[in-house]
């Protein structure tokens, strides 16, 4: 992270600093200025950059001739608020408190937050193909064959500091590697004379035949040998490999062999190795895409990979996505099984255990029509059209009945799409917004200009400026400072009080709601019983042995998403849905317990008017507030999605002695006795529903402290060193000229998020 921050604050400079030397000549000395604003070694920790050879470098034609090209992205407000920060920074000393404070506030304004859409599907449904289109770059993402499938995460960015094409590849560890070997020696020795029909069966000769050919059946000995990995030392050295091209082809052809599984290797692969059973997840980055500067689209193959860290990190992308895509075909998109399965298994990860703020379901190859040979264009557009209309009401329909969903999400927070991603690319029937790639389009680019990290910059780039204006002009004994404290202080212990007692609620009503779950535990044991019931199925007993195998979830072929843990804690869940998702909006702009933290005020602005000789002190106090009720909003967004999923993982952490049992069993009875282990450890450990529900107010209690702590250790500093302290004057730069400047942008900030707002 820390590295992506210097990357991109570097390439900031270097665009100010080719701007400036692009100008004519009488301004070289302007240009010169600019580059001596660059970041020094001491400040960055990191390698210092040689900024005089990186904008000698962008003199050259094919620089220029790049900055000409459509969607180069010229220098946004963040970029020029940043770049007048980074000077400020450079002119400020730490000889005494309020410099170094300042010189601090600056260094904390950075950061690096993405905005992630996670994009959803079954094998075929046209993902690759979707995102490929929404970034006009036809050959990124490998589409199309008929065997092959996207088998890792691949995450989808704009590269914000060079022209090239560029793939991140994260491996799991040699440890993660060798321990998933050994697992699936033992599993295939265990099913030597058992049919071969088995789901995980095939994940694993699917993944050793990927990697080693034949060699594995052969023998186990010798399957770390370094051998087998001499195209990625980087596996064997635990760094990611980088991968950089010229065009989005060649680079797609390098990364290929590190994301797709081929389940019928053609005549052409012989002898072919495929890396991705140890590829965790792989960044592409694509030059000159302004929409994804702070956008990352993550292409999510299904989980419930045997995989521990692929998982998790699995796990982790999904919480943290703000939107998510659930791509289906066209053709049966309201009755595709596979896709609302997708959403109804994810639903409380993305949702109360999540920040998904949208779900987007894409009906795709709206393009495809059955018998449309005999019909002219005119026509297929017009049954295009028709379908299209249908598909949105079926699908809207559906989502209408699925409760497990909705419980997460409103009905506005839910979208359908009906896109032809090959028409877009080359239209013959559909104009570009009959495509509703443009829509999506525009979803993305709000998505990108709206991301709040420029606000929160420029508002706290206009508080310190106005705090170091104000200690410069202040002389010594003027003012009303220690009035103006008491006020603050006052007003700070009452605003206090009312964020404590209104967190206080929400934890009493979340024990109420809890104390009803935990009453209600025999909802679970009815839809445990009502899944090991299935027993009668032929198949249930492998189902069985790989739910058990992988600690409770198992996705089978077909793509049902089974997890026990989930099915036992959802009486604790169902309990407190409601109540959680009121209290946690992950839409925040009604704000987090009933909006308490958006209302906190020290009521500065009535001040102002009051107090005129101290109010750049007070306008930075006003940005503080803004500041801290951003960063309060980010630790409980992070925070309510560890609560609420540390009622699942309570339960799952006291399942574990239980699956480690029922692994064990074999042989006459199997099925039946596992299932005995199984109902004899959920009826023997009725306290694991009242330890979830502990555990929960207990972390309830922590963030409560958090917040409170927060709030009063940040205003109080501020207060006391904008208000008390004072500076060596002469060791404040005049920074009169910035403010001005960031103040303009900061009312076009305010401007701006009132027109969205409304
Ligand atoms: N006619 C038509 N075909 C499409 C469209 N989008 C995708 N396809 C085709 O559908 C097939 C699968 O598309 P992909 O984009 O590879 O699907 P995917 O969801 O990424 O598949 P995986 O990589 O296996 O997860 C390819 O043959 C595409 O050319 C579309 O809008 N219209």
């Amino acid at each position: 992270m820390g590295f992506l921050r210097v990357r991109s604050r570097v390439y900031n400079y270097v665009i100010l600093a080719s701007r400036a030397a692009n100008r004519c000549e009488e301004e070289h000395e302007e240009a010169a200025d600019v580059v001596q604003v660059l970041p020094s070694t001491s400040d960055t920790g990191k390698r210092k950059p040689d900024l005089e050879s990186d904008a000698s470098r962008l003199q050259s034609p094919a620089k220029r001739q790049r900055q000409s090209m459509p969607g180069f992205e010229e220098p946004t407000i963040l970029s020029n608020v940043k770049n007048i920060m980074a000077f400020v920074h450079s002119r400020l000393n730490e000889q005494d408190k309020l410099s170094a404070f300042l010189k601090k506030k600056i260094s904390d304004l950075e950061t690096n937050k993405r905005e992630l859409v996670g994009v959803f599907g079954k094998t075929g449904a046209g993902k690759s193909s979707l995102i490929n289109a929404i970034i006009k770059e036809k050959n990124l993402l490998p589409s199309g064959s008929v065997n092959a499938c996207t088998s890792v995460m691949i995450k989808v960015e704009a590269n914000t500091y060079s022209s090239k094409y560029e793939a991140e590849i994260e491996f799991i560890t040699k440890e993660e590697w060798n321990e998933e070997l050994w697992s699936f020696r033992q599993f295939l020795d265990n099913n030597k004379n058992q049919k071969k029909e088995d789901d995980d069966y095939h994940d694993a000769v699917e993944k050793l035949s990927a990697l080693y050919g034949d060699d594995w059946r052969k023998s186990f000995e010798n399957l770390m040998d370094r051998k087998y990995f001499k195209e990625i030392p980087e596996f064997l050295q635990s760094r990611r490999k980088i991968l950089t091209c010229e065009s989005a082809n060649e680079l797609s052809a390098e990364f290929v062999k590190y994301t797709r599984s081929d389940s019928k290797q053609e005549e052409s692969d012989e002898g072919k190795t495929w890396f991705w059973p140890l590829v965790k997840c792989v960044t592409v980055r694509v030059p000159n895409r302004p929409l994804l500067q702070h956008v990352t689209l993550v292409d999510l193959p299904g989980n419930g990979d045997c995989n521990k860290s692929r998982d998790q990190m699995w796990k982790g992308i999904v919480g943290d996505c703000s939107t998510v895509w659930i791509v289906t075909e066209i053709n049966r998109a309201a009755s595709d099984k596979e896709a609302w399965g997708i959403l109804e298994s994810v639903s409380s990860l993305i949702g109360n255990g999540g920040e998904c703020q949208q779900i987007h379901f894409i009906c795709t190859k709206s393009d495809l029509l059955d018998d449309s040979d005999d019909l002219s264009s005119a026509d297929i557009h017009d049954r295009i059209v028709k379908r299209n209309i249908q598909a949105n009401d079926g699908v809207r329909k559906e989502f209408n009945k699925r409760s497990k969903i909705k419980t997460h999400f409103t009905d506005d927070s839910f979208k359908v799409f009906t896109v032809s991603s090959k028409e877009f690319l080359k239209g013959k029937h559909l104009s570009p917004e009959d495509t509703e790639i443009p829509k999506l389009k525009g979803f993305l680019q709000e998505l990108n200009d709206c991301h709040s990290e420029t606000v929160n910059y420029v508002n706290g780039a206009y508080g310190i400026l106005s705090l170091i204006e104000g200690a410069r002009r202040r002389k010594e004994g003027v003012g009303k400072a220690d009035d103006v404290c008491k006020v603050l202080e006052k007003n700070m212990t009452e605003k206090l009080d009312q964020v404590k007692k209104a967190v206080e609620k929400a934890i009493k009503d979340f024990e109420q709601c809890l104390t009803e779950g935990v009453k209600n535990s025999k909802t679970s044991d009815e839809k445990l019983k009502s899944f090991l019931d299935r027993d009668k199925q032929p198949s249930f007993f492998k189902t069985l042995e790989a739910v058990v195998r992988k600690d409770g979830m198992h996705k089978t072929k077909k793509g049902e998403h089974i997890n026990l843990n989930t099915v036992l804690a959802s009486c604790l869940t169902d309990s407190i849905d409601e109540k959680f998702r009121k209290t946690f909006p992950n839409d925040v702009k009604g704000g987090y317990f009933d909006g308490v933290i958006s209302r906190f005020s020290l009521d500065t602005n009535s001040l102002i008017q009051k107090y005129q000789d101290v109010k750049l002190q007070l306008i930075f106090l006003q940005t503080e507030e803004d500041k801290i009720k951003a960063k309060l909003n980010k630790i409980i967004l992070k925070e309510k999605k560890i609560i609420y999923n540390s009622l699942t993982e309570a339960i799952e952490k006291n399942m574990k002695k239980c699956y480690e049992d029922a692994r064990k069993i074999s042989g006459n009875d199997a099925l039946k006795k596992m299932r005995k282990t199984i109902e004899t450890h959920v009826s023997l450990n009725r306290n694991m529903y009242e330890d979830a529900k502990e555990t929960m107010l207990e972390k309830m209690d922590e963030l409560m402290m958090i917040i409170c702590k927060e709030l009063k250790e940040t205003m109080d500093h501020s207060i006391k060193l904008s208000l008390k302290a004072s500076a060596l004057s002469e060791s404040l730069p005049d920074v009169s000229e910035h403010l001005e400047t960031v103040q303009q942008h900061y009312n076009e900030d305010l401007l701006h998020t009132v027109t969205a707002e409304t």
